[in-house]
């Protein structure tokens, strides 16, 4: 268990010492699931022996590894492909843990949702550091319900190499596709691992074939599985081409005629043999290094996580064939030149210790007791100690370089997905060499948004629900709570309803504000009361409205007075935000304040539509007149614009737009027909059903308004043996009849359309 450590170090007894606090102070369960995101809160920091004094050189190599031997990779899958399952065996293997979590064996469908509750945990990704042969791997365990892609996709961002993991039975699943393009924007080298090959229904072949159709990858085989479903025994090695059998002692090799090289008789040619034969793999290694590296083909590896088969040559193959950091091109790097540069990528809340945000640290070096940038936030924050989450403990440390994660405490202001600098001016510099190479590259983005790492569009919530705390007395503990978990996660949105006064969650799905309810309860002690849940539908107009307005009033001794004309109409390309232009009269000589104001005014007035009071889309504005009295605050020119768009939005005619979801429903052949029955009363449309071994895989598009509480219904439907994967399509045109349905329902019948 230790030998891996003893090839880091120069004191060897001193690392063994280390290693056996880790395993033996702290009670360390299994699972990560489980752990997360407790773990680091529950630890204690420590100084193991030989980090104080003279000996802090004798283990460097084990706080800051070479960086070729650095692998920081994450584990990506549909959910319920095993991932979970496949990272608890890898930390048990690389020693992290001593011994298996209870796994869950089957019954996945009907704990569906009981179990994402249990777990709230495999929703927040974390990190964990461990050694595997002489290299160290820090490891994101990524979440895989789609309410979580952008958790998905912030961590991807921090990663230089990837194992995807599939449900050999099933092949590429619709949320594999959704990571998987994820993967591809991020550049991202990946090696494929195709688990549950002991599953009845398993099938190597098919999930291949899968891979090269539907992810457009080259698969190359890096192993074959040894039996498939209850006949899988182990695999073997292609390149090495061993059989790698578990449990069982090897008993093939008979149909084989084979005279091996002996020791005795053929000393000489035995030692050349195996010297070219070494040669000859290592050239094969470097090649499938090389073609992961560039994204032109994934390796293939196969085993089942459950069964403990075929994770060591998993952990082997991200050592030799994913890439360390500095293998990874990226072009922000020759801007700080080698300054400090990193992106924060997780903040976990620590009641004792405050924040503790996870780091990638990029180029440069992160100290404790030292300042750092946060070009996000503009401003400047103290990094108070620094650890690194290595195996179970928080290690207390000198210093971090590049290509490592660190973890920080002390930094007050700083949230998920904010990029660190190590000063304003160093900031600056980098971003007015940014800027150069951008005006090169004839590239329109401003500097400063250029030096942004995070990368991640976060999408717009489609689900918002009203919360209450159990007093107006604890409305602060609420506000305070609300305020941490959206630093750690920037797709909760918190706003506060004008007309009642109350506090509103906006997130990304049914899902995701149930965990933030459950964590509101467990991590703050706040019992809080959650209105229905609401779809947050948009709003647009059908036909070009022009309007005029004037708005003269005096304040004091001031008179404000401003005159607006301007158009509202519709356009065809969807956007999110309006569209705004200016006649040329207008355009002239419009002082930069002014257009300020008018654009305050109209992005104010698109906020609220007239029918649901639902952000407007798809509209452009067009400013036909203007006339301001000298004098006019800008406050007023923006009032006067927004009352003016608002006037023209009451003439158009106009329509609700709601979320259209791409839906698919995996189903045994059984039961399809109830599912179609029922998916044809939520207002679905079914594209295709394809046919994978004894299931069917409907796929098609449903209304979020429809889908709400779908998992227990179709668990009833099909005796749980159906799955589905939803994921937003885009916003659609709901019919004049549902929409009329929709507005006297939410404002009684005495509705005006
Ligand atoms: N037969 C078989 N079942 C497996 C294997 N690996 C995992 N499972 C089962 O598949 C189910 C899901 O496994 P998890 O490891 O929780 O999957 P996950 O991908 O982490 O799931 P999410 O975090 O919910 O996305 C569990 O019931 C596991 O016991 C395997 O190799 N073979």
């Amino acid at each position: 268990m230790f030998s891996n450590l003893r090839k880091f170090g120069v004191n060897h007894k001193k690392i063994s010492i280390l290693h056996v606090n880790n395993m033996c102070c702290c009670k360390i369960k299994a699972s990560l699931k489980r752990l997360k995101p407790y773990v680091p809160l529950g630890r204690s920091y420590s100084s193991p022996p030989g980090l104080v004094g003279n000996d802090i050189k004798s283990l460097h190599s084990i706080i800051s590894p070479p960086i070729a031997k650095i692998r920081n990779i994450g584990i990506m899958a549909h959910i319920d492909a095993g991932k979970t399952t496949t990272t608890e065996r890898i930390l048990y293997y690389s020693g992290y843990t001593r011994s298996l979590g209870d796994v869950d064996d089957g019954d996945t469908v009907t704990d569906f949702m009981a179990q994402e509750r249990e777990r709230g945990i495999t929703i927040q990704s974390a990190a964990v550091t461990f050694d595997w042969k002489g290299y160290r791997v820090n490891l994101i365990d990524t979440p895989g319900h789609v309410d979580f892609t952008l958790e998905v996709e912030r961590c991807l961002r921090v990663l230089d190499g990837a194992v995807a993991v599939f449900d050999a039975s099933a092949g590429v699943e619709a949320q594999t596709l959704t990571v998987w393009r994820q993967a591809d924007k991020h550049k991202i080298p990946r090696i494929c691992f195709l688990n549950k090959m002991d599953k009845t229904g398993a099938s190597f072949k098919y999930a291949v074939e899968s891979i090269r159709e539907k992810l457009k990858a080259k698969p190359l085989l890096l192993q074959l599985p040894l039996g498939e479903g209850k006949a899988f025994k182990g695999v073997v090695d292609v390149v090495s081409k061993e059989k790698l059998l578990w449990n069982r002692p090897s008993e093939d090799g008979k149909d084989f005629e084979r005279k091996p090289l002996l020791e005795t008789s053929d000393a000489e040619l035995l030692k050349e043999t195996t010297e070219a034969r070494n040669d000859l793999i290592e050239q094969l290694q470097a090649a499938i290094h090389r073609v992961t590296l560039a994204q032109t083909a994934v390796p293939v590896l196969c085993g089942s996580a459950l069964k403990n088969k075929g994770v060591q040559p998993l952990l082997d193959a991200i050592t030799m064939y994913l890439p360390s950091p500095e293998e990874r091109n990226y072009e922000f790097l020759q801007w700080y030149k080698g300054e400090l540069c990193a992106l924060a990528f997780k903040v976990l809340h620590d009641k004792q210790r405050g924040p503790l945000v996870f780091m990638r640290i990029y180029s440069g070096m992160i100290k404790p007791q030292s300042a750092i940038y946060n070009i996000n936030g503009n401003c400047t924050e103290r990094v108070s100690r620094l650890l690194l989450p290595f195996a179970d403990q928080h290690i207390e440390i000198p210093s971090l370089t590049a290509g490592n994660i660190a973890l920080t405490v002390g930094l007050k202001h700083t949230a998920t997905g904010d990029t660190i600098a190590s000063s304003k001016s160093s900031a600056l510099a980098a971003a007015r060499r940014a800027g150069r190479e951008g005006e090169k590259q004839h590239r329109q983005n401003n500097e400063a948004e250029r030096l942004l790492l995070a990368g991640v569009e976060i999408p717009e919530p489609v689900f918002f629900c009203t919360i209450e705390p159990p007093s107006v007395a604890r409305q602060p503990d609420l506000d305070y709570a609300l305020k941490c978990l959206q630093r750690e996660d920037p797709s909760l949105k918190v706003k506060l309803d004008p007309d009642s006064g109350q506090t509103v969650l906006c997130g990304m799905g049914e899902l995701h504000i149930e965990i933030i309810h459950d964590r509101i309860k467990r991590e703050y002690g706040l019992e809080t009361y959650l209105g229905p849940l609401q779809v947050a539908y948009r709003e647009t107009i059908l036909n070009a409205v022009r309007a005029t307005d004037t708005l003269d009033r005096t304040l004091g001794d001031k008179r404000h007075l401003v005159t607006v004309e301007l158009e509202v109409k519709p356009i065809e390309t969807p956007s999110v935000t309006p569209i705004i232009k200016y006649a040329p009269s207008v355009s002239e000589d419009l002082p930069k304040v002014s257009q300020e104001a008018i654009e305050n005014g109209i992005h104010s007035a698109c906020l609220q539509g007239p029918l649901l009071g639902s952000p407007i889309q798809d509209v452009a504005i067009t400013l036909h007149s203007l006339i301001i009295h000298p004098g006019t605050s800008t406050t007023m020119i923006s009032a006067c614009v927004s009352r003016c768009i608002q006037k023209a939005l009451k003439k158009a005619d106009k329509q609700v737009l709601e979320p259209l979801m791409n839906l698919e429903v995996t189903v045994m052949g059984d039961y399809l027909s109830p599912v179609l029955a029922d998916l044809a009363q939520r207002r679905g449309t079914i594209q295709e059903i394809q046919t994978r071994q004894e299931n069917k895989i409907v796929i098609g598009f449903v209304p979020l308004a429809e889908i709400m509480g779908y998992s227990t219904v179709l668990r009833t439907l099909t005796s749980g043996s159906a799955t589905f994967a939803l994921e937003l399509c885009n916003y659609q045109a709901m019919n004049p009849q549902d929409q009329a349905t929709l507005l006297s329902r939410r404002s009684g019948l005495n509705q005006v359309l």
